[in-house]
């Protein structure tokens, strides 16, 4: 189906209410790797909603575009749909990836744009899952208010800097330790202080800060807590 983000089908399944679980937080606070084990934990599936918005910052460039001009990022969002082959790249994965992410994530059109089929992961997940694992910066406060397990995983911004120059270094892509950090503190700032959907945990998220904690254990406090809020236990 080729229809964009925007503008998918009503879905016909069968309505056995899915079991969601949030998973907000800054970058490299970790939530993609937590949320990838919780979703393989709990035979979830598993949303990670930056792509999206990353897709749309990378969509721009290439039209040579500028992130930050709203109706160039709206053109791109309402141009995305769920099988669109940029949502595979690795070029999203690029801190250029990141930035433009941020810029366009702060232009109210791109995220009404992305917000429904969000909102349709986290109630039919695919494959016909028994719940979905959604990660962002709004899924506890805006994309799903209602989710029944929300967390938000958070450490200091020293920690995540360096957390992402390994990864950096792991991935031999040549990295400087200070832009590394310059770069995340901007990225924090503009998610955290833009008007529509600001980085922020929900009022009933579990705030997990990580910044002492290896991801064993972020995990085992994460099903924990998620087992506090459904009674479900991971089945691996
Ligand atoms: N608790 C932890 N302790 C140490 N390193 C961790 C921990 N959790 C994740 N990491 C590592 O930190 C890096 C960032 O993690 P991850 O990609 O999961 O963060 P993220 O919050 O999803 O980032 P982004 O928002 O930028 O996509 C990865 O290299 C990951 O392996
Ligand atoms: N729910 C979300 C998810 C992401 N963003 C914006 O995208 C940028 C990239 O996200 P990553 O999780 O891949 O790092 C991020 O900095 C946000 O600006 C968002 O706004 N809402």
């Amino acid at each position: 189906m080729t229809q964009p983000l925007s503008n998918q089908e009503p879905s016909r399944e069968p309505l056995a209410k899915a079991v969601v679980v949030a998973i907000d937080g800054p970058a490299a606070s970790g939530k993609g790797t937590l949320s990838q084990r919780i979703a393989d934990a709990f035979g979830f599936a598993h949303l990670d909603t930056g792509v999206l918005y990353r897709a749309v910052g990378v969509s721009v460039l290439r039209a040579g575009g500028d992130p930050s001009d709203n109706a160039a990022a709206a053109r791109a969002a309402y141009e995305l749909y769920p099988e669109h082959p940029i949502l595979q790249e690795v070029a999203l994965r690029t801190d250029e990836a990141a930035q433009a992410a941020s810029k366009v994530a702060a232009v109210p059109e791109v995220r009404a744009a992305l917000l429904d089929f969000q909102r349709r992961f986290a109630a039919h997940p695919p494959g016909g899952a028994p719940g979905a694992v959604l990660d962002g910066r709004d899924i506890g406060t805006v994309v799903c208010p209602d989710a029944q397990a929300k967390l938000f995983v958070t450490a200091s911004v020293e920690v995540r800097a360096e957390r992402r120059l390994k990864e950096l270094q792991r991935r031999g892509i040549p990295a400087i330790s200070s832009d590394v950090l310059e770069d995340m503190k901007a990225r924090d700032a503009r998610d955290s202080q833009r008007a529509v959907a600001p980085l922020r945990p929900a009022v009933d998220a579990f705030v997990l800060d990580t910044s002492a904690l290896d991801a064993d254990q972020v995990f085992s406090m994460a099903v924990a807590h998620i087992g506090s809020k459904t009674g479900l236990k991971p089945a691996a």
